[in-house]
């Protein structure tokens, strides 16, 4: 029998911004249900809640009787392996042919052979129509093909629980009606719960057993098919018949209870005119046919289904009207200190856990081999186009001053430091920093927005220990390596500009470097380069996976990837600085 999924009182809130508040249903073992809503009420969000993507302010989540809220990740990840989850746009990994992404799951948490697993993958691909397409890149196929991919990989486990948001977007009307028919036949073959998210009014009155609205951050009404769908209920009969005239305007700010234009028992215009109309007019008098399964096979949940409501066990909840004109839950905001707070505290959780994952096994070493070839061949032509004229600059300018204080025999000593100790280091992490970072943060956060990380957390594949870590010691060890090169270019520069340009000689210039400096000024380089590439590639994880969703959101999150670098880099760079003047005496002082 499919899993259980019980709800009590969720709230979840993104800042200031509550999206729905006190939802309690209980999704029915082995049914199906379906979850409507005008576009933007929270549908998404709701099942991301249910997986424990998203984390809840309020209420309790019990899938198989552990609460997705409270429980430790570890737990969280244990249970979504019952879960098998089509996202909106099919979350398939961008890097990997379709019949990868589909087999992916049975690669990472089952012992089957190569060939049960190619025999299963195919099955599946077959079934929602891809065979011949197998090979091909996501990017290489339409809209609706992905989300056929998606559902496909989102079986191959045999869930206890589908979640599917939108399944038929994208697709034409012959698609979408076939693909209802498949989810009405793996329900009757594996009996799993199954939540489907949909705006499509046919295969909401045809294909589940239960159906529930959101709308202005409530749960209005929710219930089995046979009551909900002849209700005449306004804002449901006006959903369900996708009339423009109703309570439900063009956004929720112009919503029912926000707009004063609209009078109960009247048709609200969007675009300021008023009829009357009967409530409830355009209510469907007759109940529509339900999808039978195409094999004949009887659906156990359907049974089911039927017993509660001739028990009357079924009832149909309906939120009363001062409920879904409430003002919206307080939302508890933090004032920008504690915000900032939390973030900072985010990004040392996150190094935690990247050291922590560094050590499991499997380690992403072909990915770390990836990572540290792009980091560097991104880097490494503007990290020495930016070391030659700065060590130029530090050499010219320590050359003129050494001069001018009667010092010229130290020039050799005071360049060669300042490039290795300061100007190396941070050259090399502001380059890597704004190259790679970069780079890195916009990759991540394009992955987040197509939820393509939400879909590895349901396969239960930890990202932060098959993309972060890879990212995070590619920088450190691009650091490391670049820095080497940037200091010898740094100083064959200060060299050429003290001695060729400046008159200074060799033997000085050398000999003041042997006098003053030792090893340690060396190492504090390298271990700046290691901080500071460490810096750069947590920073640009921790922006790339906290995108906000849209290309605008990982534009900012790149933009803030780089100046939070920056910022880090430069105050790590005079603690160390300072601690290391304090601590190591000079040599010869
Ligand atoms: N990670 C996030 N951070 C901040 N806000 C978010 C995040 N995810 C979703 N939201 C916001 O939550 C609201 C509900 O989004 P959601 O995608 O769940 O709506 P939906 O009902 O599924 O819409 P649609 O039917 O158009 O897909 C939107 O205002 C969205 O901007």
């Amino acid at each position: 029998m499919g899993g259980t999924v019980e709800v009590t009182g969720l709230t979840k809130s993104f800042g200031s911004q509550n999206i729905w508040s006190d939802v309690t249903l209980t999704l029915p073992q082995g049914e199906i249900t379906a979850l409507l809503g005008p576009s933007g009420t929270g549908k998404s969000v709701f099942l991301k809640s249910l997986m424990g993507l998203l984390r809840p302010e309020a209420g309790v989540c019990l899938v198989d009787g552990v609460d997705m809220v409270k429980a430790r990740e570890s737990q969280r990840q244990e249970l979504r392996k019952r879960f098998g989850v089509l996202f909106q746009d099919g979350a398939l990994f961008g890097s990997m042919s379709v019949f990868d992404n589909v087999a992916f799951p049975l690669r990472a948490h089952t012992k089957k052979r190569e060939s049960e697993i190619r025999q299963i993958t195919n099955d599946k691909l077959d079934l929602v129509g891809l065979m011949g397409q197998e090979h091909k890149l996501p990017g290489e196929i339409s809209g609706g093909m992905r989300k056929r991919a998606g559902l496909a990989r989102s079986l191959v486990t045999e869930p206890s629980i589908i979640l599917c948001d939108e399944p038929d977007s994208g697709l034409d009307p012959v698609r979408t009606a076939n693909l209802a028919q498949l989810l009405v036949d793996v329900n009757a073959a594996t009996d799993a719960t199954m939540l489907v998210v949909t705006h499509n009014i046919e295969l909401a009155r045809t294909l589940p057993d239960n159906l529930g609205m959101l709308y202005r951050r409530r749960l209005v009404m929710y219930g089995p098919r046979e009551e909900f769908l002849l209700t005449d209920h306004p804002v449901v009969s006006q959903f369900m018949s996708g009339d423009p005239i109703g309570p439900i305007g063009m956004s929720e700010e112009t919503d029912h209870g926000v707009n004063d234009d609209y009078v109960e028992g009247e048709a609200y215009y969007p675009t300021g005119g008023v009829a009357t109309v009967r409530a409830g007019a355009r209510a469907i008098e007759v109940l529509p046919r339900q999808l039978a399964p195409a094999s004949g096979l009887p659906r156990e949940g359907a049974a089911r289904h039927a017993d509660r409501v001739a028990s009357g066990a079924a009832a149909l909840y309906t939120a009363d009207d001062d409920d879904v004109d409430r003002a919206p839950a307080a939302v508890r905001t933090k004032d920008p200190v504690s915000r900032g707070l939390d973030k900072v505290g985010a990004l040392f959780a996150l190094g935690l856990d990247t050291f922590r994952a560094a050590f499991r096994r499997p380690f992403a070493a072909r990915e770390l081999l990836d990572q540290f070839w792009f980091v560097t061949s991104v880097s490494w032509i503007p990290a020495m186009l930016v070391a030659i004229p700065f060590g130029a600059v530090i050499a010219l300018q320590l050359g003129t001053l050494t001069v001018q204080i009667g010092a010229q025999s130290f020039t050799g000593a005071a360049s060669v430091l300042a490039v290795v100790q300061q100007a190396a280091p941070i050259v090399t992490s502001l380059v890597i920093a704004g190259a790679g970072g970069a780079a890195i943060c916009a990759d991540l956060g394009s992955r987040t927005i197509r939820d393509e990380i939400d879909a590895m957390r349901v396969i239960a594949v930890d990202p932060i220990q098959a993309l972060v870590v890879p990212r995070v010691l590619a920088c450190v060890l691009a650091a490391v390596l670049l820095n080497g090169l940037v200091s010898v270019v740094g100083v064959l520069g200060g060299y050429f500009f003290n001695v060729i340009i400046q008159g200074g000689t060799p033997g000085a210039y050398l000999s003041s470097f042997t006098a003053l400096a030792q090893l340690s000024d060396l190492w504090v380089g390298e271990i700046k380069a290691v901080l500071f590439g460490l810096i750069a590639g947590l920073v640009a994880a921790f922006c790339g996976l906290n995108t906000k969703p849209g290309p605008k959101g990982v534009g900012e999150a790149v933009n803030q990837s780089v100046v939070v670098t920056f910022m880090l880099l430069f105050f790590v760079n005079t603690v160390i600085t300072m601690l290391y003047l304090e601590l190591v005496p000079g040599k010869g002082a």
